[in-house]
């Protein structure tokens, strides 16, 4: 683990804490039902208590992952190694020596690292100002992702591969989503994404959320991903086309089942206490208490939704164990198949501890732990009154919480590796045991609505949902039409033939002329084009798009499958998920990835398809060789140093190359190179955009800021000669198009939401 300096933030002589979350008293970091509360639990030994406490008081240090492909990830690697390290060892400030960047020692590869340094010095130190500005930028871009270390342990333990069919169930603000899709594009190069076979649906049952989880995950382009906004609890039987081993689909829909399901629900965060100080406050037990019913049953979704042989990881935020142990307790008791996985051996160097097997949940608010037993706490309310009783049977542990193997959950604690607190569990089918879980659907009538029923008749767990606790928990409530969509889709699960609305669904996904199962959904359709679209094959022809490119997968999103605007591409699975289920029924979000857009391309000129910055790797291996011109680093500079700059400005071969060309989209790959001013590590390859007399690099800004500062170590964009040239060309260069300052702010609003995720936490 890295070391991390302690003590530098120790609590003031007068009581006062100073650090990046302003002036914070001590006493606000108490709280006695917190401390009566988990010293009943017993999960912190005595002697470590009060470390434990402290632990809890101190800011966390700041963490990040370096993500994007392998290729680029070790790239980024070695410069924070290389060049940041040593400038920020011995960095000296108000005369104490701040320690450099480490790396996390238990995340994969080396690519996590930590540091542990206030505003002030990231804002005085010139050494540490640095650092943070090519954190900033590379963040931007996307090549890194600030993320709590403890909070990147669920998809290393889920284990991801391009193949599998994955759904994390309550996904929003999207940091695990991000490393499941990293996982899922492992194959990806520096250059060119790779199109997975598999599959990943992001979902949150919050709308707003949902749409911060499409800003962040439109960082890692993928034709493999869904977003969808449901309650999770409920998850509706979704029909693809099945797959053969190697994931190719075939025609006969059937229930989609999945190799990898995560579940991070919603919980009381308490293990967040050090970078959401306003918990100290607000803390109450009862809050855990609520929210264990939603849990469970998200839990107990899941295992129905998991293929034979899948893997489901569970986990929280919280440190309480009415929602960690207790709903694996409750979850594996209601479906005996599956087990608790011994990953112990998984990460040696995270040092985590077991989990419990006794705990005693509080029956009050201001905690009575008393009873030891649901039947010794049920005896105490009269009869009638029992009904209302907010305490489950499930909130204590199980007369065979010994055999449940409970100690495999794992609980990790601030005080031992300086991070948050956290809980994680492994789950799969038992390896002896025939999996159960048929195809079918419950049939209504039978166990209309309840789509958590088991589909075998094993015993099944009934976790009452009081009003009181859905009000508690953000998204429990489901209106009345989601709740009709999603019965509805579980009752027309049948094997065999697709049921006629099913068909209806799928064949009218062509034509746009989709069927609104729930009008209170307002997102439109993603609809697929007919191959043999004119406007495809033009922009296929413009771009200079090899036969092999899968013209059968572009999507736009209009209800009549006009080639538009933009195109968005999927692969296979994803294609046959959008033809096989009610987009409105899903609440599909989004689908697939934007790689293509039409350019009005101005006066005198007929509109033009052009790639985007965030899908030319997708589109590239699709792009016949002849289209892509070969440049060195001279044009890359002039590209980067101005906006607009003119084809007659280029040094030679490229300005006759560029000169033949016709105006509109091209691309250029500039190899690795080096010349005196700088390093080029790699191979890198944009879109150009070529008007009547310029040329323009059409990445964003951003990208652009953060390509600059790595090549060159500061700014060496023109502002005054920009100016000027943008005012010429915008005289005599009609045909200039606005440079992509945003990637792509679009029909779906992918933008509108801010990004928390900054480096920057000001
Ligand atoms: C702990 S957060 C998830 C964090 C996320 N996995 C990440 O790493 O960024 C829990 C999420 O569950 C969502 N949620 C709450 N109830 C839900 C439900 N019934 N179904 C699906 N999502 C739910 C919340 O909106 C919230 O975004």
């Amino acid at each position: 683990m890295a070391k991390t300096r302690r003590g530098r933030r120790n609590v003031k002589k007068n009581n006062q804490q100073d650090d990046d979350r302003g002036t914070i008293e001590r006493a606000d970091m108490d709280n006695e039902r917190f401390t009566a509360y988990y010293r009943a639990q017993n999960i912190i030994p005595d002697d470590q208590w009060e470390i434990f406490m402290e632990s809890l008081r101190r800011p966390l240090p700041t963490t990040f992952r370096i993500t994007g492909s392998r290729e680029i990830a070790h790239t980024l690697g070695n410069t924070i190694k290389e060049t940041y390290v040593p400038l920020l060892n011995n960095v000296i400030f108000e005369d104490e020596v701040i320690p450099p960047p480490a790396q996390i020692l238990w995340y994969p590869e080396g690519l996590a690292w930590q540091f542990n340094v206030s505003k002030k010095v990231l804002r005085r130190s010139p050494e540490f100002k640095k650092f943070h500005s090519f954190l900033v930028h590379e963040t931007e871009v996307g090549n890194i992702s600030r993320q709590e270390a403890v909070s990147m342990l669920p998809p290393i333990f889920l284990g991801v591969q391009p193949h599998h069919k994955v759904i994390d169930m309550c996904a929003a603000p999207g940091s695990k989503t991000a490393q499941l899709l990293e996982a899922l594009h492992a194959n990806d190069t520096a250059t060119s994404t790779s199109i997975p076979p598999g599959l990943l649906i992001a979902n949150d049952s919050d709308a707003r959320r949902s749409h911060l989880l499409i800003h962040q995950s439109a960082r890692l382009p993928s034709p493999a991903f869904m977003v969808t906004n449901l309650d999770a609890s409920i998850y509706p039987v979704l029909r693809s086309g099945t797959t053969d081993k190697h994931r190719s689909v075939k025609k006969t829909p059937r229930q989609l089942l999945f190799d990898r399901i995560l579940c991070d629900v919603p919980c009381s965060g308490d293990g967040t206490l050090r970078k959401n100080i306003g918990i100290w406050k607000r803390w109450q037990p009862m809050d855990g208490n609520g929210l264990h019913g939603l849990q469970v049953r998200i839990l107990q979704r899941a295992m129905r939704m998991l293929e034979p042989d899948g893997r489901i990881v569970y986990s929280t935020c919280s440190l309480n164990p009415v929602e960690n142990e207790a709903v694996i307790a409750a979850a594996l008791n209601s479906n005996p198949e599956f087990e608790l996985v011994d990953v112990s051996s998984q990460l040696p160097e995270l040092i985590r501890r077991p989990g419990i097997t006794t705990w005693t949940p509080t029956v009050h608010r201001s905690i009575d732990t008393s009873y030891t037993s649901w039947n010794t706490f049920i005896e105490t309310i009269p009869e009638e009154k029992r009904a209302e009783s907010k305490m489950f049977e499930t909130h204590w542990p199980p007369s065979n919480s010994d055999s449940l193997n409970l100690e495999r959950c794992m609980r990790v604690y601030p005080h031992i590796q300086d991070t948050g607190g956290f809980f994680v569990a492994v789950l799969e089918r038992k390896s002896n045991h025939e999996p159960s879980t048929s195809t079918h659907a419950p049939k209504r009538g039978v166990e209309e609505a309840d789509v958590t029923a088991p589909e075998t008749k094993k015993p099944k767990l009934e976790i009452p949902i009081s009003p009181h606790q859905l009000d508690e928990v953000p998204g429990a409530n489901m209106s009345p039409a989601e709740s009709a969509a999603t019965a509805e889709i579980d009752t027309i699960m049948d094997e065999g033939e697709p049921t006629a609305e099913l068909s209806q669904a799928r064949s009218t996904a062509h034509t746009g002329k989709l069927k609104v199962s729930d009008p209170s959904f307002k997102e439109m359709p993603y609809t697929f084009v007919a191959p043999d679209d004119p406007a495809l094959a033009t922009c296929i022809q413009q771009l200079n798009l090899s036969s092999d490119f899968p013209s059968s997968n572009v999507l736009v999103r209009n209800p009549e499958g006009e080639a538009v605007r933009s195109f968005y591409l999927t692969n296979d699975l994803v294609k046959s998920v959008i033809l096989n289920n009610d987009y409105t029924r899903m609440r599909l979000m989004t689908s697939g990835t934007k790689v293509i857009t039409k350019q009005e391309a101005g006066r005198g000129m007929d509109a033009h398809f052009r790639i985007l910055g965030e899908g030319l790797p997708v589109i590239l291996p699709y792009v016949n060789s002849e289209a892509i011109m070969t440049a060195d680093f001279p044009v890359l500079k002039i590209l980067l140093q101005t906006y607009y700059p003119l084809c007659a400005s280029f040094p030679e071969p490229f300005k006759s190359a560029i000169e033949a060309r016709s105006a509109g989209s091209h691309i250029a790959r500039f190899p690795a190179s080096q010349s005196s001013d700088t390093t080029l590590s790699r191979e890198l390859v944009f879109p150009l955009w070529k008007s009547k007399i310029s040329v323009a690099l059409m990445i964003d800004k951003k990208a652009k800021s953060a390509l600059i500062l790595r090549l060159f170590g500061e700014d060496i964009t023109i502002p005054a000669r920009e100016q000027g040239t943008r005012k010429r060309l915008e005289a005599i260069d009609a045909t200039a198009p606005d440079q992509p300052n945003d990637p792509e702010v679009g029909e779906n609003g992918r933008d509108e939401d801010a990004d928390e995720d900054d480096i920057d936490t000001e």
